[in-house]
C-alpha cells in the first residue's frame, strides 16, 4: 500500500539564500519534478508577486501563501521551493513537520546583495540591510523549527549545496557531511 505523495524536499530559508536556485538544481539532479511556491502563486492569481503585496498587502499575499502551499503539499512528488515568509504561517509549519525540509542560510551582506531588485517588495526602499537583519531576526527560529537539515549558500557554488543536500537526503543523515563517503 503507497500513503499519499509527499515532496522529496522542501526548500525554506531567507530571501537569496538561493532556494528557487537550488531547488531547481536539485530536483534535475534528483531527476524528480520541480515547483516554486512563488511561482504557483503568481500562476494561479495571474498577478506578479509585486502587483499581489501592492494591491493586497502582505496579509493577503500571506492568505494565498498559505493556500497554495498547502494544496501543493498533498499531493506533490518533488523538489518544493517556498518563499521566505511563507514560515510565518503556523499552518504551514505544522503541514512542513515531517518532511524532509532543507534550510539554506545566508549572511546579511551576500543575502542583501542577491535580494537586490523589484521582485521582492518587502526589502524595497529605505534601508535594506536593516529591513533583512530585522527579518532574519524574526524568522530564524521559524526556519530552525521546520528545518530537518541545514545548508550554508555563503561562498559556495550552488553545485556544492546540491551535493551536499543530495548526500543528507540519499543517506538520511541530516548531519552528513562531505568527504565522509560516497562523493
Ligand atoms: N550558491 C550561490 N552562490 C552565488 N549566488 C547564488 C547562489 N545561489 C543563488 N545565487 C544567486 O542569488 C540570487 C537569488 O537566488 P534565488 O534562488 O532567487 O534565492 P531565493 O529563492 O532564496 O530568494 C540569484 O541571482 C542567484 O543566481
Ligand atoms: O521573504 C519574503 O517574505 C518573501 C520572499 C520572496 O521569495 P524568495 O525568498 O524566494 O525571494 C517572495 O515570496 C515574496 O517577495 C516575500
Ligand atoms: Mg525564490
Amino acid at each position: 500500500m503507497t500513503g499519499p505523495a509527499r515532496p522529496v524536499a522542501v526548500l525554506v530559508g531567507p530571501p537569496g539564500a538561493g532556494k528557487t536556485t537550488i531547488g531547481r538544481k536539485l530536483a534535475r539532479r534528483m531527476e524528480v519534478p520541480f515547483l516554486d511556491a512563488d511561482h504557483l502563486i503568481e500562476e494561479s492569481e495571474g498577478r506578479s508577486i509585486p502587483d499581489i503585496f501592492a494591491s493586497d498587502g502582505e496579509p493577503g499575499f500571506r492568505r494565498i501563501e498559505e493556500q497554495v502551499i498547502g494544496e501543493t503539499l498533498e499531493s506533490f512528488n518533488g523538489v518544493l521551493s517556498l518563499g521566505g515568509g511563507a514560515v510565518l504561517s503556523p499552518l504551514t509549519r505544522e503541514r512542513l513537520r515531517d518532511l524532509r525540509v532543507v534550510h539554506l542560510t545566508i549572511g546579511v551582506a551576500e543575502g542583501v546583495r542577491r535580494s537586490r531588485g523589484p521582485g521582492r517588495p518587502l526589502l524595497a526602499g529605505g534601508d535594506a540591510t536593516a529591513k533583512y537583519q530585522a527579518l532574519l531576526t524574526e524568522r530564524s527560529p521559524l526556519y530552525r523549527e521546520v528545518a530537518w537539515t541545514t545548508v550554508t549558500t555563503e561562498r559556495r557554488s550552488s553545485g556544492k549545496v546540491v551535493s551536499d543536500i543530495v548526500d543528507r537526503l540519499e543517506s538520511g543523515d541530516p548531519h552528513r557531511r562531505r568527504g565522509g563517503g560516497r562523493r
